[in-house]
């Protein structure tokens, strides 16, 4: 079932602390989780410190960090609905004709809640949001993945 409001509305507070810090979240997916790094291949085996800085890696964040901020800006409104499946059935084919797995993808998610955690405000209604909405956008990731 799609997020309430109050859900929406604390997704969409919480993400609005951290959504202009994407270089740093994508560094800390890439920290994390050296195998989703090894995934792209102009940073695969490459130093995290040596990277994290350059254009490259600041356009990479800027699209999946931005795609989030998508996903958010369009959550809690049941007439988004379309809008948010067509997003998310792009998001699955790209990922899954790069051979992206589930598992890749949860490892994602933990980092990402685990960024948001410590550096967005926080509390146990918040946490909750993010899980009901995640469940949902994975749901239909991993449907088409
Ligand atoms: C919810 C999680 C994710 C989001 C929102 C996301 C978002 C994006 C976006 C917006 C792009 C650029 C457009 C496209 O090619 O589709 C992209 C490209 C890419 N993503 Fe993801 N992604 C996610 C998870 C992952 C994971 C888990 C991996 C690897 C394990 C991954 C690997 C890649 C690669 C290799 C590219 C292509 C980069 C290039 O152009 O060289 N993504 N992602």
């Amino acid at each position: 079932d799609p997020v309430s409001s109050d859900q929406a509305n604390a997704i969409r507070a919480s993400w609005a602390g951290v959504k202009h810090n994407e270089v740093d979240i994508l560094a800390a997916v890439f920290s994390d989780h050296p195998d989703i790094q090894a995934r792209f291949p102009q940073f695969a085996g490459k130093d995290l410190a040596s990277i994290k800085d350059t254009g490259a890696f600041a356009t990479h964040a800027g699209r999946i960090v931005g795609f989030i901020s998508e996903i958010v800006a369009l959550v809690g409104n049941e007439s988004n609905a379309p809008a948010m499946a067509t997003l998310i059935n792009e998001l699955s084919t790209s990922h899954h004709n790069r051979g992206i797995t589930k598992g890749q993808f949860n490892e994602f998610r933990s980092s990402l809640v685990s960024y948001l955690s410590s550096h967005a405000s926080w509390n146990d209604a918040t946490a909750d949001a993010w899980t009901h909405g995640l469940d949902n956008i994975f749901g239909m990731i991993f449907a088409h993945l």
